[in-house]
């Protein structure tokens, strides 16, 4: 039996099984070997290159973002819209095949959008291109789920589970649990409040079923079987995801009024270029991308190239930006100057570890430059000069 059949075998069963205090651990064991199953099929066949072959897209700009949905709800229109790259659209199901990047050049910043093949329901089992599409959106920063505006509201949670089956979750935050694998000791289960949905009893059984017999689980949070689940999986890849529901010109006030409340949500249509612009906001909001413009001594600010960070990507702090200017420069840096809403004084003098915002200015002080000459050339700037020098000698710069 191959292992989508043994999936759904396991998946019936547990449909045919009552759920209550009695039945919980039984499907609980269920939904592990489920999830180890699942696990199994994401590894790439034997002998080819991986679940991504021939949709290989070289990453481009300061962020990639990828358009997931049904056959025909516009991704292809979409592309085109916003990044002037064609991608051909029709009526026809299945129009793309491949994968088609373009970019969008907002606030300063490229980012990548990838316009994908439509993906159906058994996506996730390796349904028409649904193995490969699913690499690329792992790639990605965040996810534009598209959906038809006009067709069932039931499409998104389709889409989900589809994404969900293959380790992505989306708009989720990691489980409060910390799991660590030990070589002897048994099993220390610990918690910082109560449980309500699982008990130690499970627990032992999905470790048992992992064959975990040694490990440290300290729950931090009221989780779920599933959370425990992810968790020892250690393969699940969190994402930003929003749902773009496209061709509101063709559904009634009511409905798009209805959809547009919903969390996570914009609603757009292509075809009367209706909000495209509330789509980009959102969009750049979700990857929180932080541009930092760099200042040297005694010059204005580069507002026109900005170095660009992001959280999610390498961090934010003035280390990760001197490491984005120059590998070797975070040994010469004797502390930075910063202006912008990160920094509590114009400027505040910074060390490596403090954590950059959108649209900080940075300058570096190197341990070479003496603070005479800084102190000469800083003059346009208030008093900034005496205060640093003052603060150092109270108190040395963390580094
Ligand atoms: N009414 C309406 N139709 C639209 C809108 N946007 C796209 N369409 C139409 O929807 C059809 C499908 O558009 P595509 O861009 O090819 O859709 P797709 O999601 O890329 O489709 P596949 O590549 O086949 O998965 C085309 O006939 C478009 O003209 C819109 O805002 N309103
Ligand atoms: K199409
Ligand atoms: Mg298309």
């Amino acid at each position: 039996m191959g292992i989508i059949e043994r999936i759904k075998e396991i998946e019936a069963e547990m449909a045919r099984t009552q759920k209550n205090k009695a039945t919980e651990y039984h499907l609980g064991q269920l939904k592990a070997k489920i999830a180890k199953l699942r696990t199994q099929l994401l590894e790439p066949p034997k002998g080819s290159a991986g679940a991504g072959e021939g949709f290989e897209v070289t990453k481009f700009g300061h962020g990639r973002v990828a358009l997931i949905g049904f056959p025909s709800v516009g991704k292809s229109t979409l592309l085109t819209m916003l990044t002037g790259t064609k991608s051909e659209a029709a009526s026809y199901e299945f129009t793309t095949l491949t994968c088609i990047p373009g970019i969008i050049h907002y606030n300063g910043t490229k980012i990548q959008l990838l316009d994908l093949p439509g993906i159906i329901e058994g996506a996730s089992e390796g349904k028409g291109r649904g193995r490969q599409v699913i690499a690329v959106s792992k790639s990605s920063d965040i996810v534009l789920m598209v959906l038809d505006a006009s067709k069932s509201e039931g499409h998104r949670q389709i889409l989900t589970k589809e994404l969900e089956a293959v380790g992505l979750r989306l708009n989720k935050k990691p489980p409060q649990i910390y799991f660590k694998r030990k070589k002897t000791g048994g099993i220390s289960f610990n918690t910082t409040m109560q449980l309500t949905h699982i008990d130690e009893k499970l627990c032992y059984q999905i470790l048992h079923e992992y064959k975990i017999h040694n490990a440290e689980l300290l729950f931090r949070e009221d989780s779920t079987v599933d959370d425990l689940i992810d968790v020892i999986e250690g393969n699940r890849k969190y994402m930003k995801c929003i749902y773009v529901y496209n061709k509101i010109d063709v559904v009634g006030i009511d409905d798009v009024d209805h959809l547009a409340r919903q969390p996570n949500s914009v609603v757009i249509s292509c075809n009367l270029e209706l909000n495209l612009d509330r789509l980009l906001a959102k969009m750049w909001d979700a990857m929180g991308l932080v541009r930092v413009y760099t200042k040297p001594q005694g010059q204005q600010p580069d507002f026109s190239d900005p170095v660009v960070l992001s959280a999610d990507r390498g961090g934010c702090t003035v280390e990760d930006f001197c490491n984005h200017i120059h590998r070797s420069l975070v040994k010469d840096v004797k502390y930075v100057l910063v202006w912008g809403v990160s920094s509590r004084h114009y400027p505040q003098t910074c060390g490596l570890s403090h954590v950059l915002q959108d649209e900080d200015v940075v300058q570096i002080v190197k341990k070479k430059e003496t603070d005479e000459g800084g102190r000469g050339r800083f003059k346009s700037h208030s008093n900034a000069p005496a205060r640093i020098s003052d603060r150092q000698k109270k108190a040395p710069l963390k580094q």
